[in-house]
């Protein structure tokens, strides 16, 4: 089986405190994972990490074959799609949202030193296409609505072809509307021939669709459960994640949480 993401026995240690400690996690080919866990279970930590941004203290990592330590981070880095709000917030607004898309490319925030072609930004429309936002195609970045921007910056993380996309909370700040249609297309991303691996952060179950077949719960900087994602989101294991009277209940494939 291939792996897409190893990670054993991994801790991460910043101003004497372990940030990340024995973290053991591996994603497979033709896997989608979801993860959850409170402010500062350290989710943006562990993705960071697999991004290679940040370096484990002990322990081994592996991402896409390539163990830290003996491959080149950038390189690897070009197969990962890595869409964020902190990214976001790095955009010119007055871009086009197709040069905003050519530019995950080259890896980079605009287009100022890159040369693309004329076919990455017929690239750039199909992408768009999928993600429904190609009639945003000439319209400055800063003119688009906030479920908009989400939708460029995932394609954006896409115009690479990456192996990895992982999403680090795409649905912030969206209206229900604006969420489930973003929902919808990553349920598209997801169903695609030769997807990605998606990695999913998000604070709400309900989110988790059903093309996660697994999902990780992070606790205090380790896994507190991981898995298929029915077996996971489980009233238990919700109830002792947030230390919550918590009841989930399923309706159409998706979990829903009521605190009782
Ligand atoms: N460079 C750093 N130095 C010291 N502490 C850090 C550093 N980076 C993260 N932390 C701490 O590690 C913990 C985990 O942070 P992280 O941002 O990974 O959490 P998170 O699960 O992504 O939270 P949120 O849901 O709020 O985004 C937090 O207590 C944070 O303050």
């Amino acid at each position: 089986m291939t792996k897409i993401i190893e990670m054993t026995n991994v801790t991460w240690k910043r101003q004497g405190k372990e940030i990340l400690h024995h973290m053991n996690w591996q994603v497979n080919k033709n896997e989608h994972w979801a993860v959850l866990g409170l402010n500062g279970a350290g989710k943006t930590t562990l993705l960071n990490m697999v991004n290679g941004y940040i370096w484990p203290t002990t322990g081994e990592v592996s991402v896409l074959g390539n163990k830290f330590g003996k491959t080149d981070i950038h390189q690897l880095r070009r197969s990962i799609g890595w869409v964020s709000s902190s990214f976001g917030e790095k955009v010119n607004g007055r871009h086009v949202a197709e040069d905003i898309v050519v530019s995950g490319k080259f890896a980079a925030v605009g287009l100022v030193f890159a040369d693309p072609i004329e076919a990455d930004f017929e690239q750039a429309r199909e992408w768009m296409k999928l993600l429904g936002v190609e009639y945003t195609y000439g319209r400055p970045y800063e003119k688009c609505s906030h479920g908009e921007k989400q939708k460029i910056l995932i394609a954006r993380g896409l115009m690479a072809n990456p192996k990895l996309l992982i999403l680090d909370e795409p649905t912030n700040g969206l209206d229900f509307i604006a969420r489930e249609e973003l929902l919808a297309t990553i349920d598209r991303i997801a169903t695609q021939k030769n997807a990605p691996t998606i990695i999913f952060v998000s604070h709400h179950i309900e989110e988790v669709l059903p093309i996660f077949t697994h999902t990780l719960l992070l606790k205090e900087g380790t896994v507190f459960a991981k898995g298929l994602r029915n077996e996971v989101l489980t009233s238990d294991n919700l109830s002792r994640l947030y230390g919550k009277n918590i009841e989930v209940d399923w309706r159409r494939d998706r979990a829903w949480m009521t605190l009782v």
